[in-house]
């Protein structure tokens, strides 16, 4: 499985953003990682469709959308319309959750299920034959900029064994203070969608930033 790149717009210049996002898609990044958060499921507030819907434009990365929101099940088809092309929602903003999956799914979007540093890995156990991503949080939802929380990776590991086990072929995205120095702990364990926003955006040279990570994955194709 290619290992993707996917930064997050979190740490963008929202002033700059068709330049910044053709800076990282020119040097080589796939995925773009959108962070939606709604005030309620985390403590902060991003953007949203109408920002997603917009930049669709500048833009031919594939769209990652990380939907911090509750009730995740009101708004999938206007992400999908905005143009995501994977919708990730949390497994505890849901009473719903393999229903979510199927409705992702049926607009012909990806779906990944994601799971906040508290929840244990488990809890997904249920649902990885329908899902195209698990996405593990190594941080506290709701801020960029936070530090690696290392104790998470171990979910990594029991995701790639699962994977290998039934035989499934669904994506392992790590989302939260991945940095090129920490970056190759998160590849050893089986990761192959990786989120980094201030190692990426936050960086003064961030084509070259971008570059470092993607150099780095090359080391495991
Ligand atoms: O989902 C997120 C926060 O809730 C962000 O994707 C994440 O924090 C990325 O930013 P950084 O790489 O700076 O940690
Ligand atoms: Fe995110």
């Amino acid at each position: 499985m290619k290992t993707k790149l996917s930064p997050s717009m979190l740490s963008i210049d929202f002033g700059k953003v068709a330049e910044q996002l053709k800076l990282v898609e020119d040097a080589g990044t796939q995925y773009i990682h959108l962070d939606v958060m709604d005030g309620i499921f985390v403590p902060n507030i991003s953007f949203g469709i109408p920002v997603i819907k917009s930049i669709r434009k500048h833009s031919n990365m594939v769209f990652d959308a990380h939907l911090m929101i509750v009730e995740p099940e009101k708004y999938v088809e206007e992400f999908r319309k905005a143009g995501a092309d994977i919708i990730n929602f949390h497994v505890e903003a849901t009473k719903y959750p393999a229903e979510v999956i199927q409705q992702i799914k049926a607009t012909g979007a990806k779906a990944g299920i994601t799971i906040n540093p508290r929840t244990p890995v488990e809890v997904v156990y249920p649902f990885l034959k329908d899902v195209d991503m698990v996405l593990v949080m190594t941080v506290e939802p709701g801020f960029g900029g936070q530090k690696f929380m290392a104790q998470h990776v171990s979910k990594i590991r029991q995701l790639a064994e699962w994977k290998k086990e039934l035989g499934l072929e669904f994506d392992i995205e790590v989302d939260g203070g991945v940095t090129l120095d920490n970056v190759r702990e998160v590849l050893d364990a089986g990761a192959n969608v990786i989120v980094a926003g201030s190692a990426v955006f936050g960086k003064e040279d961030i084509a070259g930033a971008a570059k470092g990570f993607l150099d780095i994955f090359k080391e495991y194709e």
